[in-house]
């Protein structure tokens, strides 16, 4: 485990921010933190960095325990903040460098690793440019680059594609599967679910402060699926089709409106091509079939009873 967090409560004044925790991390993944605002992921992950006092309960990182070994544990995470931290008075590559040094990284290879930053997140041509003059994205991807230069292990990435460009949000997005395949273990905060399903194999998702749920994303769907639905319009019907079809192994229910078929069946019951062999038997000729299926967001919905963006 890269990232082992045992019970860990975080409180300010009354409100329980992070409430008893438990979370372990596998190296090697990108591990996906979803949850709406305010429900606790920027106070984990400061936790996590240190940068906030925990109230109780024990953080392990690289198998070294955070209060003991904090220095040799720092030097080994890369943190994206959610807040862009850039000196607008340095230069772009100023910039990696400075983070380059606080890292420890001098000399040739500085150079070397500050280009390399620059080149990975596209803006090595930019590098004497202030960040003032850059755009919200370039400035995330600065800031990625400053997180870099000192070859984490572990990248830590809190909300980075928030208020950014569609096209810098891709190039960020592409950015995390690269460091990925290269050998980085990320962890992702995020409250758009499409980027967590996108990027992550491994998802919690938190609501005020507690992890409610955790798995793949097809683990966290399974949780909740307890009904496939299949929307099925044919172009003329048989009313003895409803009945044929409620007899199939797995139809849980089926519904006739005008020429709409709508077919209810028990989740993973593989269903589907006896179903459209019993239409086709009618005669009836199928115009369109639309099979619904599960997100995120329904899982979402399910478990906490209201929708992420709220
Ligand atoms: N410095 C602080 N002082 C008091 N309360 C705080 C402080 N920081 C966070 N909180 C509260 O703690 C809770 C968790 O906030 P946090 O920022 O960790 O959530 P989040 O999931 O990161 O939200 P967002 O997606 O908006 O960043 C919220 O109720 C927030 O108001």
């Amino acid at each position: 485990m890269i990232l082992e967090i045992n019970n860990l409560v975080k409180r300010y004044n009354g409100l329980l921010a992070v409430d008893n925790v438990d979370l372990a991390v596998t190296e090697g993944e990108v591990f996906g933190l979803l949850g709406p605002n305010g429900a606790g992921k920027t106070t984990l992950i400061n936790a996590i960095i240190g940068m906030t006092k925990t109230d109780g309960g024990e953080i392990n990182l690289f198998g070294k325990n955070l209060r003991r070994s904090e220095m040799e544990i720092k030097a080994n995470i890369g943190i994206v903040p959610q807040e862009i931290a850039l000196y607008g008075d340095l230069n772009a590559l100023q910039n990696v460098e400075f983070f380059g040094k606080l890292y420890g990284v001098k000399g040739d290879l500085l150079q070397e690793r500050a280009k390399e930053a620059l080149d990975f997140v596209d803006l090595w041509e930019r590098r004497k440019d202030s960040p003032n003059k850059f755009s919200g994205g370039m400035k995330r991807r600065l800031n990625i680059a400053c997180s870099l230069v000192h070859h984490p292990k572990l990248i830590i990435m809190d909300e980075p594609t928030v208020g950014i460009d569609p096209q810098s949000r891709n190039h960020i997005l592409e950015s995390v599967k690269k460091l990925n395949q290269m050998g980085s273990t990320v962890i992702y905060t995020s409250h758009y679910m499409e980027e967590v399903e996108v990027l992550c194999n491994d998802i919690a998702i938190m609501d005020h402060g507690r992890i409610i749920a955790r798995g793949s994303k097809e683990e966290l769907e399974e949780m909740v699926a307890v009904e496939e639905k299949v929307n099925i319009r044919l172009s003329s019907v048989n009313y003895s089709l409803v009945e044929n079809v409620k007899k199939i192994s797995g139809v849980t229910n089926c519904l006739l409106e005008h020429n709409q078929l709508t077919v209810f069946s028990r989740a993973k019951s593989n269903n589907i091509s006896r179903i459209i062999e019993c239409i086709t038997q009618t005669g009836a000729v199928i115009e369109a079939i639309n099979m619904e299926k599960l997100t995120l967001e329904d899982v979402f919905l399910t478990l906490t009873g209201r929708t992420l963006r709220n």
